[in-house]
């Protein structure tokens, strides 16, 4: 995970006056403990939860000064639960005592649903049930987020500055859409990787030395990224033309990965095995 965001979002925490508590600090709550940061949320404002963080958000908490496990923390104004959801129902009740009236409990788990939260923390809980991807490390990513009924314009605004501190943010109207964008945007990322990885044994496999291939792989997907970025008028599709000539070698590729063994059939498939193992770990 870098330092900091690389194309940070334009939130500005400096002027957030609730106290956060984030439970999990590994990949995606140090994701977004440094997006905070980042944003000039003052440090005093953050208690840690994790009892063996990653040696680089330990830094991170140290170099703060950040308020890791006290014995007897504060009420929350926000709850951050960004634990592994095996390990879930056994961390939540251990933290109940930070819930108050005023706690909105944020949850970015695959998996958790709100009705699992309302459980654990009171069924007249604020609850948030989040889904983030790991571009949120360089303030790139995109979260889901459903309420349930008990959360407030003012808790709802806390939450979409803290989740906006690492990219951007879609409120879902039904709860049932996280599992889908759980396969699209939050195992996402997982995919582009592997296009990057497949792209290079492909042109490996055609002749070219491996690591030539590695390099031009991963600088096409990362430039291809890139250019979707910059140019946000201009829809996928007619990228995709800018690059494909009539009858071209663009054209000939396409035709196999459009095809009916082709990649658009199997990201129907994918994402449909990713949406419905979200919905059998729901819980
Ligand atoms: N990674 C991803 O792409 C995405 C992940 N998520 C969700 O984010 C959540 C966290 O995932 P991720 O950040 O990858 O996982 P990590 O394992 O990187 O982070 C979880 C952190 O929680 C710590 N932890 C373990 N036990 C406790 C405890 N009792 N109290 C407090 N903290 C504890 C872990 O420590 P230790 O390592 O020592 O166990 C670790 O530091 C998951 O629920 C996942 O579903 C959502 C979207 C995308
Ligand atoms: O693979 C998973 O289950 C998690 C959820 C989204 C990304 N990683």
């Amino acid at each position: 995970m870098s330092a900091a965001p690389a194309t940070p979002s334009t939130a500005n925490l400096a002027d957030f006056t609730g106290h956060v508590v984030l439970v999990g600090a590994g990949q995606m709550g140090g994701a977004l403990l440094r997006g905070w940061l980042f944003h000039g949320l003052a440090p005093s404002r953050v208690t840690i939860i994790d009892p063996r963080p990653p040696a680089n958000i330990q830094a991170v908490i140290d170099a703060h000064g950040i308020a890791l496990d006290p014995v007897s923390p504060a009420i929350a104004d926000v709850l951050i639960v960004a634990v592994k959801p095996q390990i879930a129902d056994e961390v939540m009740p251990l933290v109940r005592h930070v819930v108050g009236p005023q706690t909105v409990v944020v949850s970015v788990m695959a998996g958790k649903t709100i009705a699992r939260l309302e459980q654990v923390f009171g069924a007249t809980t604020a609850v948030v049930r989040t889904i983030p991807n790991t571009p949120a490390a360089v303030g790139r990513g995109i979260t889901g987020a459903a309420a349930n009924a008990h959360v407030n314009a003012a808790q709802r605004s806390a939450v979409e500055r803290l989740l906006a501190a690492v990219g951007r943010v879609e409120w879902l109207a039904r709860e049932d859409w996280i599992d889908i964008v759980t396969a699209v945007s939050g195992s996402g990322p997982a995919y582009v990787f592997f296009l990057a990885e497949t792209l290079a044994r492909a042109g490996a496999a055609a002749g070219l030395p491996s690591d030539l291939a590695a390099r031009l792989a991963r600088a096409t997907v990362e430039g291809a990224g890139e250019l979707m970025y910059r140019s946000p008028d201009i829809e996928p599709a007619t990228l995709r033309q800018n690059v494909t000539s009539p009858n071209g070698t663009t054209h000939a590729a396409l035709q196999v990965l459009m095809g009916q063994q082709g990649i658009d059939v199997a990201f129907m498939e994918a994402i449909a095995a990713a949406a419905k193992r979200s919905r059998e770990l729901a819980g």
